[in-house]
């Protein structure tokens, strides 16, 4: 089979060189003179002598679900930056990432935003709201709180704004605190429940006033939901909100931009209220045309659905095995083999796995364009190293 080095092959594409021709598979070293529209050019292919091979690229025409995994400091964080880089670049797509460890405030370089996370009480199902509190939602003041916002969204329904791009409006906290304390409940009953909703007041990300998740990123732009620092309870409640939101902005027809959301270390988020937001983008986000990327340094903590679903892998160096065994569940056979020993060693190094042409191969992702915040800290470059 010829040799197409001079072609972007395109993960995720069924014709993944971009000929119209079956898929070649990438191979040797030389220069790249052609680039897909809808590509995000991720990197290049590595040769067996460690020099660059063909360049490769990600299709951004269609939504996709994809998993970034590695241990730590092998580049997962970094990988997600390039891919949000290009996905900027990108007409008709937009890239939201959710930004737990503070590290991608080097985008607003290329046009992007940090945007303190802020998201609706509404947005929250009533459901959801005694276990975002830490309540059981059978016991007296978390089912005082899962009515008071029922009640409190079914009020504020008829006050829709006349934009159809908004969204209902939504009760403040104080506005539940104060249902709460009216409420016919035992005194007890009420404190507790107003004692929990006083904590969610002070992690300070729900706004009855915040703008509308649909307009995070619309004019393709990154928005970068900065949650360092940010409580893990409240942090989730962003993901589910932000997840949930552009879903739905889909739905509608609220969007004209497929959002990208890249969650780094996402298996934090698998584990609360986000979870089911999740899940949604994984199993039916393509659909409405919302994709979603989970970076983690730890797969065996995603559910398995997150690597089933995924038609884009990209694994740095993994060495913990039941971590190998998650990324196997891929059940791609063309993996088959130890696959541990087919994961590069290098930082920035990675298998990439194709489901579409169904092949995987070893790759060297691009460095950034603009500056990644990652950086581990190190002795020998503090102030006091002398
Ligand atoms: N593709 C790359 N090209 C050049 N340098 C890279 C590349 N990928 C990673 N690096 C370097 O490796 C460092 C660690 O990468 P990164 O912060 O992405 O690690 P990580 O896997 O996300 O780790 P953690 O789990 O600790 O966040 C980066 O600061 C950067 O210096």
């Amino acid at each position: 089979m010829p040799v197409r080095s001079d072609r972007v092959y395109v993960l995720g594409r069924d014709d993944a060189d971009g000929d119209g021709d079956e898929p070649t598979p990438p191979a040797g070293s030389g220069p790249a003179d052609s680039c897909p529209p809808h590509t995000a050019r991720i990197g290049s292919f590595l040769a067996r002598d460690g020099s660059a091979g063909a360049p490769l690229g990600v299709d951004l025409d269609r939504p996709h679900a994809g998993v970034v995994f590695g241990k730590r400091g092998t580049g997962k964080s970094y990988t997600l930056g390039v891919l949000a880089e290009e996905i900027a670049d990108a007409r008709g797509v937009a890239p939201i990432v959710v930004d737990p460890m503070g590290v991608f405030g080097g985008l607003t370089a290329a046009g992007g935003r940090v945007v303190e996370p802020a998201v609706r009480p509404a947005s929250i199902p009533p459901s959801a709201w005694p276990e975002l509190l830490g309540l059981d939602p059978a016991s007296g003041p978390g089912s005082l709180v899962w009515r008071v916002v029922a009640d409190a969204v079914e009020d504020g329904r008829g006050d829709a704004v006349d934009d159809p791009a908004d969204e209902p409006s939504s009760p403040s906290l104080a506005t539940l605190r104060e249902a709460v304390a009216a409420a016919d409940a035992p005194a007890a009953t009420r404190r507790a429940a107003a004692n929990h909703l006083r904590l969610a007041s002070s992690w300070g990300v729900f706004d009855a006033d915040s703008p509308p998740v649909s307009s995070l990123a619309a004019d393709g732009n990154p928005a970068v939901l900065d949650l360092a620092g940010v409580p893990d309870a409240a942090s989730a409640a962003v993901v589910r909100a932000v997840a949930r939101g552009l879903y739905d902005a889909r739905v509608a027809g609220d969007r004209s931009r497929l959002p990208w959301l890249l969650v780094d270390e996402a298996h934090a988020f698998f584990d609360g209220v986000a979870d089911p937001a999740l899940r949604t983008l994984l199993t039916r986000g393509r659909a409405p045309g919302v994709s979603l990327v989970c970076a983690t340094q730890r797969p065996a903590a995603l559910p398995s659905v997150a690597v089933s679903q995924s038609d884009l892998l990209v694994s740095h160096r993994l060495t913990a095995e039941r971590d190998v065994n998650r990324l196997a569940e891929a059940e791609a056979t063309y993996l088959g083999g130890d696959l541990s020993s087919r994961l590069p060693e290098g930082v920035g190094e990675a298998l990439v796995v194709d489901d579409a042409t169904e092949t995987a191969h070893t790759v060297r992702v691009r460095e950034r364009r603009t500056p990644h915040e990652g950086e581990s800290p190190r002795a020998s470059r503090s102030f006091d190293a002398t």
